[in-house]
């Protein structure tokens, strides 16, 4: 598990350890760490021409100090602050780095900037650090621009100019965008959060001797922890301890959706699957799944709502009840995942003043998070609003509906109601997954997972991996549909285990 601390939990940190090492040496073991890191990817591109850039905090004092370690490549260190760290421009300069500096708000850069700035085959960007307001103003933009494109840029401890607590999304104001950073002891929100993460690149941590036991603030899964979480079954399992799984999904109008989570669910190694639904969709999820067991009974969890319209079908030939099913099932005990169509319905039903006390995972996308948000607070919420700050909404959404809730997109983040448990946030699936059905797929994942008796914070962000993984089974690197997605399941799930 990857996780990110608060920035202030990891000065509060830093600066315990500081306390009892002699003056500099914290800085002193950053930089080193950040130039075997220099090192060794210059090596590796053949990078002969090396730039620092330094600003005017401590984050510029390790790009500084750094440089004086590097020997190999030629380096030259570019300055933009009023002053910048004394120790570390000292340290540059008896190294035999020449050090350039340009004033922050000079409104053109002088030529040997450019001059070195174009030459450059590997720039390293310690203009801003945890220290650092997002976006970056004069001269440091103007840095930030000459840098060609062929440069490999390494940030160090995040990209300059990029929220150190990931709140503030990219685009709004200039910031680097990096092929690699490396930060120090502990992960940061930036590291991890959908709002900068994309400016972050490969991520590469220095040990600098700096713990804490405060709880992070943003945790992720790693393929290394399917292991530990996966419900594998043992030699006395049989499918009741496995877990029955409940779909009430589909309609006589959108019976593909009842498919495709139901066969996920199969797929995912439930004990078996139980689905409620009308006479069309019954007969498609049997015929595509002979394993299912049509009707309801009793179930561990259950997944409601992909394909269920809230207010009744109104196709012609539907006879069926599934708004009346998932009104059913939110006033009783049994953990649900609760999606698409579902999500109105528990919106008006937490809206007149119900909780649900049995496990629940809400799965809606930026729309049905606004929708949602909007019905239960009162107040007026987009979409915009949400994928602006998806953190914020996916908080509050838990917050106010007291369920967990996971919000799918690019990252998929998962947010407990209570404000203290970390929010989790995937990045495990390829593009190609934003596509018609994946959803369902990922529903019926999830239900699995609750049904075998994991909290929905871990059934969710763990089914968001496998789902994202199993795409990449499907078909590596190419388009793939929502179907081969649920089929790729097995494959996924094995090769996570390392079997
Ligand atoms: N605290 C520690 O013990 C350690 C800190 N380290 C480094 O120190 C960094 C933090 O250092 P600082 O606290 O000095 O912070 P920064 O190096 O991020 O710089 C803060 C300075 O930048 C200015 N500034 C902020 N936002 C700006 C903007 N948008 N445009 C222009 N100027 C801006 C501020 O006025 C302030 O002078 C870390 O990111 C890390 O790189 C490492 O040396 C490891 C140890």
């Amino acid at each position: 598990m990857i996780v990110g601390y608060a920035v202030a939990d990891v000065r509060a940190a830093e600066d315990r350890v500081r306390a009892d090492l002699p003056e500099g040496e914290l800085m002193q073991r950053a930089a080193r760490g950040l130039a075997e890191v220099v090192a060794v990817r210059a090596e590796q591109l053949g990078a002969r021409t090396v730039v620092v850039l330094a600003g005017p905090g401590d984050n510029g004092g390790d790009a500084l100090w750094a440089a004086s370690f590097l020997d190999g490549p030629d380096v030259t260190a570019v300055g933009v602050a009023p002053r910048l760290h004394p120790e570390g421009r000292a340290a540059a300069r008896a190294a035999g780095v020449e050090v350039v500096e340009v004033e922050p708000d000079a409104e053109t850069l002088p030529g040997r900037v450019l001059e070195v700035l174009a030459a450059a085959d590997l720039v390293v960007d310690g203009l801003l650090g945890i220290g650092g307001r997002a976006g970056l103003r004069g001269a440091m933009t103007a840095v930030v621009d000459a840098v060609p494109d062929t440069a490999y840029l390494l940030a160090v401890d995040l990209p300059s100019g990029a929220d150190p607590a990931g709140e503030e999304p990219l685009g709004r104001a200039p910031a680097v965008v990096a092929d690699e950073t490396v930060t120090f002891g502990m992960c940061k929100p930036v590291h991890l959060l959908p709002g900068t993460e994309a400016a972050v690149g490969r991520l590469t941590v220095v040990d600098i001797g700096v713990e804490t036991d405060v709880p992070p603030v943003v945790e992720r899964l790693e393929h290394d922890d399917v292991r530990s979480l996966w419900p594998v079954p043992g030699m006395g399992d049989h499918k009741y301890s496995r877990g029955v799984v409940g779909v009430v999904a589909g309609s006589e109008a959108y019976p593909g959706a009842a498919v495709l989570c139901v066969t996920s669910a199969v797929e995912s190694g439930a004990g078996m699957v139980r689905y409620v639904g009308p006479g069309r969709p019954t007969d498609l999820v049997l015929a595509a799944c002979p394993e299912v067991v049509p009707g309801p009974g009793r179930m561990q969890a259950a997944v409601v709502g992909p394909g269920v319209e809230p207010h009744g079908c109104d196709h012609p030939d539907c006879a069926d009840h599934q708004a009346d099913h998932v009104r059913e099932l939110l006033g009783g005990d049994v953990p649900l995942v609760v999606d698409a169509g579902a999500l109105e319905l528990l919106a008006s039903w937490v809206a007149a003043g119900n909780r649900r006390q049995a496990p629940t995972l809400l799965t809606p996308h930026a729309g049905e998070l606004a929708r949602l948000l909007t019905a239960v607070t009162g107040e007026e919420v987009t979409r915009d609003q949400v994928e602006a700050a998806p953190v914020e909404h996916v908080r509050r959404a838990a917050a106010v509906s007291g369920c967990t809730v996971l919000l799918k997109g690019s990252t998929t983040l998962v947010a407990d109601p209570d404000p203290t448990v970390p929010v989790r946030s995937q990045t495990d699936a390829p593009a190609w997954l934003a596509t018609a059905g994946a959803g369902d797929v990922l529903a019926g994942l999830a239900g699995v997972l609750l049904a075998a008796g994991l909290p929905p914070r871990d059934a969710g962000s763990l089914a968001a991996l496998v789902h994202g993984v199993a795409a990449d089974v499907a078909n590596p690197g190419g388009p793939v549909r929502a179907l081969a997605v649920a089929r790729a399941i097995p494959v996924a799930v094995a090769r996570l285990l390392g079997r």
